[in-house]
């Protein structure tokens, strides 16, 4: 039986609470600061490794926190998410993203269905879809062959996909595996879909609408946008257009696409990306056998999620010391900065995965949670960031925990020896400073030159961003994800905050208001 308490009910909370803490300007300098780079570290899958020696934790520490989740029954948690229990209390479902990937655990049959063969089933349907496309077996009107794919989605049917294709396109290119180029609509402002629709061969165009519940006002308005403009160009939309959603969504029983892939229910929209939604473009954009390592690498790092030895499990590591900064030494924040541009709209795909999920005041059964949950999430790649929010974080007087994710070497393998170092060289040795910069800080007679320090900071490092250490990186930040849920006992699952705005720009759109609602209206000329 597993106990679902929360955070401060717990023994382990209070002694944490009371340990004597670690002042990273003291750990961090000298050999012993060295000696902690060496050991603080937990190997991932795919080459990755999760260094967190300029966190604010010591052997001390880190035993309280195997005490925090034994206690929580972090594992044991997870393990029931992976046998079909009912982990999304609010929405009574099923969690089952992790099954798009393998099966951990036994088999779990949903509605009748084996969700795992369900699931591979629609990866091979796609794949065979995708194989038909690159034949010319599948074409346009005229008998040629498609070279553009674009999806249209919001929210979690687009940042992870998009995240995820914008990191591997150029490694892709450099492997001559890439099959066509993606586009992304998600704004409901028709300047987006426009501009995409402009910069896009329509004739030879696939367009992809995702939507796991069919019913998404942004991507609706899109899709018939992007439909009105295929006819204004005297093409056909069914013979461009494709379906990923729900079987039980209005979109799953319409008749004008090309094709429709599935997911269901059980998968929240920010977990995503390894299904059918994530699934649909990159299969087409860099081949199914691509979008299989990504899978592979996910799996790899879900396994690892299982260990129950804290020091060998980087996601629940990572998630209680990321539990000691928000509930013990009380930061507000994360900021999440790549130093790889490969990155640049995973900052964005974590503000979904980690606020949708962490955002919560009420525990799993509707309860008041009376602590700090979910972290502000923010970030820019590296070297980019330094230039310009740094400063903050350096010297603010908010201390902002950092997770940096770094390269040895990069995707193109183009790069030149410029004033005796590579470029590559350049960003990595800028992380590095970085990292001891932020935690040791430096004294100066001048306060305006003076950094405090103590500013903690984790890195992920890796040979280099292929789509196996792709898919282990997401895998670890939607684990890590999960964990902080069950820590803090809330449904990391659901996102009933987003509902309220909807409802409201309906009553806007239908000249339902009054009151600040009529007069913004007006304001806005709606
Ligand atoms: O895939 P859809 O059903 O269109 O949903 C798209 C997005 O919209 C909602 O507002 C949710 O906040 C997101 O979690 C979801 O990913």
């Amino acid at each position: 039986m597993l106990n679902w308490n929360n955070l401060d009910t717990t023994r382990a909370f209070e002694e944490l609470k009371k340990a004597e803490k670690v002042d990273l300007t003291k750990a961090m300098v000298g050999e012993s600061g060295g000696e902690r780079v060496r050991k603080y570290h937990v190997p991932m899958s795919a080459g990755l490794d999760y260094n967190f020696a300029a966190k604010n934790v010591d052997d001390n520490i880190l035993e309280k926190l195997a005490a925090l989740a034994e206690e929580q029954q972090l594992v044991d948690k997870y393990e029931s998410l992976l046998n079909g229990d009912i982990i999304n209390t609010g929405e009574k479902r099923h969690v089952l993203h992790q099954l798009t990937r393998g099966q951990l655990k036994g088999d779990v049959i949903a509605d009748g269905v084996n969700k795992r063969a369900f699931y591979k089933e629609q990866q091979d349907h796609i794949a065979a879809f995708a194989k038909k496309v690159y034949s010319g077996e599948i074409s346009n009107e005229k008998g040629e062959k498609f070279t553009e794919v674009v999806q249209i989605g919001i929210g979690g049917s687009d940042l992870g996909p998009r995240a995820l294709y914008i990191a591997l396109e150029n490694w892709a290119r450099a492997h001559q595996t890439l099959k066509m180029r993606a586009r992304f609509i998600s704004n409901v402002d028709p300047d987006d879909a426009a501009a995409v629709l402009n910069a896009t061969d329509l004739a030879h165009a696939l367009f992809i609408v995702v939507s796991k519940s069919g019913t998404t006002l942004e991507t609706l308005t899109n899709e018939t946008f992007v439909k009105n403009a295929l006819t204004r160009e005297g093409l056909n939309p069914a013979k461009h257009m494709l379906a990923v959603t729900s079987e039980t969504s209005p979109l799953a029983k319409n008749e004008g696409y090309l094709a429709a892939f599935f997911m269901d229910d059980y998968i929240g929209g920010r977990y995503s990306s390894s299904s059918a939604v994530g699934g649909a473009v990159l299969s087409l954009a860099f081949g199914p056998e691509v979008f299989a390592e990504i899978l592979d690498g996910m799996h790899e790092e879900d396994k690892l999620a299982l260990n129950r030895n804290l020091l060998e499990n980087p996601e629940m590591l990572d998630a209680l010391i990321g539990v000691y900064e928000r509930n013990v030494l009380g930061y507000q924040t994360t900021a999440v900065l790549p130093y790889s541009q490969a990155l640049s709209r995973f900052p964005a795909h974590l503000q979904q995965l980690d606020m949708e999920s962490g955002g919560k005041s009420v525990n799993r059964f509707g309860e008041p949670a009376d602590y700090p949950t979910g972290p502000i999430i923010f970030g820019e790649p590296g070297t980019n960031g330094q230039h310009s929010f740094y400063q903050l974080l350096h010297q603010g007087k908010n201390i902002i925990p950092m997770q940096f994710v770094g390269f040895r070497s990069n995707q193109t393998g183009m790069d030149d020896v410029i004033e005796g170092s590579t470029s590559q060289e350049k960003l990595c040795a800028n992380v590095a400073a970085q990292i001891v910069a932020f935690a040791c800080g430096r004294d100066n007679e001048n306060p305006n030159k003076r950094f405090s320090g103590n500013r903690p900071s984790s890195i992920i490092t890796g040979d280099q961003l292929t789509p196996k250490s792709l898919g282990a990186l997401l895998s670890h930040f939607e684990n890590k994800v999960m964990f902080q849920g069950f820590t803090w006992n809330i449904n990391s699952f659901d996102q009933e905050g987003v509902q309220l705005g909807k409802v409201l720009a309906k009553k806007v759109l239908a000249h339902e208001t009054d009151g600040a609602l009529a007069e913004y209206s007006k304001l806005l000329n709606v």
